[in-house]
């Protein structure tokens, strides 16, 4: 089994309109899938991109409740209005994938997962297995959670790939980004890493300025790191753009362009 997250900016432009959609992108990613499927078995998870963020910065749902009544009855109506918009993101990926005669099954992540302070606390994850068995392309996608410190918070994507390769042990997960790879500095400043070993991300973390007391509250490139490095424990772990048709065939086969992290 392959493990893919598709970022939230490769479906769609996060820093345009609300629910923008790459139809195009997600259509050649479910073209490539479908060269290596049903050989190869495929868990897929998107990110929020702009569905999701979109309503949780609004509602400051990653504040989670605050005993205020006022506060807490607003913050309840942007949890469910969040969660609806990641609904509406999944489901235009699952119309895709099975106009691709792919049998993409959505998974509605927030059923399933309980956080601490948006760590994954408990998952029950036996229905993603049966549908495994049963030749399934589960999708599931970062969401809202509840929360056992804060009543609710925010799931990213990154967390639940970490999570779904610990439990699954995929032969490779495998990011989809808008860059090309790792790059050791900013995308564009510093040069695209191809090779990476395990040893080397706390270095490279350092290098990137992601000290615990960085600033990647809602996740970004250094969260995306340190759950990569968790999982490298398991799999082996691709970063490649989701944007140029093949990349992902090249990650899936082996022989592809980006960065390997063993
Ligand atoms: N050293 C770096 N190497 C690679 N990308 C970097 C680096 N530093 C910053 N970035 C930025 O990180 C971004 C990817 O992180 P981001 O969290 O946006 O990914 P995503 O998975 O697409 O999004 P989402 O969490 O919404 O699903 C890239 O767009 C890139 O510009
Ligand atoms: C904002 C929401 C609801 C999901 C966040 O998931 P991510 O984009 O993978 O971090």
């Amino acid at each position: 089994m392959i493990l893919i997250k598709i970022g939230g900016s490769v479906f769609s432009d996060k820093r345009g309109e609300p629910e923008n959609f790459r139809t195009d992108v997600v259509e050649e990613i479910a073209r490539e899938l479908a060269e290596f499927y049903p050989d190869e078995k495929f868990v897929i998870v998107h990110g929020g991109g702009s569905f999701g963020h979109h309503y949780a910065k609004e509602y400051s749902i990653r504040e989670g409740l605050s005993g205020s009544w006022g506060i807490d009855s607003w913050r309840r109506l942007g949890f469910s209005l969040t969660h609806q918009s990641m609904l509406r993101a999944n489901s235009k990926f699952v119309e895709i994938f099975t106009d691709h005669n792919l049998p993409g099954f959505s998974i509605s992540t927030s059923s399933l997962f309980i956080t601490e302070r948006g760590e994954i606390l408990y998952a029950d994850i036996e229905v993603i297995e049966k549908l495994l068995e049963l030749d399934f392309i589960p999708i599931l996608f970062g969401d809202v959670s509840v929360d056992v410190a804060q009543g609710i918070d925010i799931l990213s994507g990154d967390q639940i790939m970490a999570y779904l390769t610990k439990m699954l042990k995929p032969k490779k997960a495998i990011f989809l980004m808008d860059v090309d790879g790792i790059y050791d500095g900013k995308p564009g400043e510093g040069t695209l890493i191809p090779e990476l070993a395990r040893e080397e991300v706390p270095a490279l973390l350092e290098r990137l300025h992601c000290t615990a007391a960085g600033t990647d509250v809602t996740g970004g490139i250094c969260n995306k790191l340190r759950k990569a490095y968790e999982m490298a424990h398991y799999s082996e772990v691709w970063f490649v753009n989701g944007k140029v048709p093949g990349r992902l065939s090249g990650a899936i086969r082996g022989d592809g362009f980006g960065t390997r992290l063993r």
